[in-house]
């Protein structure tokens, strides 16, 4: 990462992305034709701010490219900021997109007894192992977690376990298999972040952009 090359914005692909380009338009970021074109395969755009580039990344690999430097900034979801909770990774504005809430579910007629004040041990599938440890050490529980990366409500019905965490937001996922929300772990949002050391290293670029997301996020609300 050095002071003459462009800087990279790391950018999620999937539900994010559509509410996180209007917001690109407002901070005066216009990305390249192929950016917008679902059929092209490029993964890294030109803009038009001839030192700044984009990349289009998985949302986990988002935060993964900024902690290590190779993107200077990103957008993320808190979830996966709290999964990685990368110190490298500062978080200066909150976009309030991407708004939903990280939860923990279970079939819904084990829901009608349940009292999960009473758990000692509970085995539960995830993508957010770590959210989900934390979250049970806090109060002497500890959670067996089984590593999933999408479909999660299907893990109770199939055997695997009887609890799932997993992000919802209008709760049609949870309800259309059958389960209940418990217990919420944490509201969820989209962040701004930035490498820590780029903030330092390439102070005045990137606190500029900074100050440009947190200005339209202010004018949004
Ligand atoms: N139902 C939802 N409503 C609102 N925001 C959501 C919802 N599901 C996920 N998110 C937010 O969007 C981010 C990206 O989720 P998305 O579902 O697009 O990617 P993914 O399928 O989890 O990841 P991948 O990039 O690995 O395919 C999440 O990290 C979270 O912050
Ligand atoms: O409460 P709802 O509005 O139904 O949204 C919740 C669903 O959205 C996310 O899944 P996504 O659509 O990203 O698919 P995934 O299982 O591949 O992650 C999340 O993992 C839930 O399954």
């Amino acid at each position: 990462m050095t002071a003459n090359e462009p800087l990279v914005l790391a950018l999620p692909k999937g539900r994010i992305l559509e509410e996180v380009r209007p917001i690109l338009t407002d901070v005066g970021i216009q990305p390249e034709l192929a950016f917008d074109d679902p059929k092209s395969r490029l993964l890294k755009f030109k803009t038009n701010i001839p030192n700044l580039s984009i990349i289009r990344v998985r949302s986990f690999d988002v935060a993964t490219f900024v902690a290590f430097g190779a993107a200077h900034l990103g957008i993320a979801g808190n979830d996966v900021l709290m999964e990685f909770d990368y110190p490298e990774i500062y978080a200066p504005v909150d976009l309030s997109i991407g708004y939903c809430r990280i939860a923990v579910a279970e079939p819904k007629e084990l829901g009608e007894s349940d009292d999960p004040s009473r758990w000692s041990h509970i085995r539960v599938a995830t993508k957010y192992p770590n959210i989900t440890r934390k979250h049970f050490a806090r109060r002497g529980v500890q959670a067996e977690c089984i590593k999933l990366n999408g479909a999660m409500e299907l893990a109770p019905g199939m055997g695997l376990c009887r609890r799932i965490v997993d992000l919802v937001s209008s709760g049609k996922t949870l309800k259309e298999n059958g389960l209940v929300e418990v217990e919420t772990i944490a509201e969820i949002t989209s962040r701004l972040i930035v490498n820590r050391a780029a903030l330092k290293t390439r102070s005045e670029e990137v606190s500029g952009w900074v100050d440009r997301f947190r200005e339209v996020s202010r004018r949004a609300a």
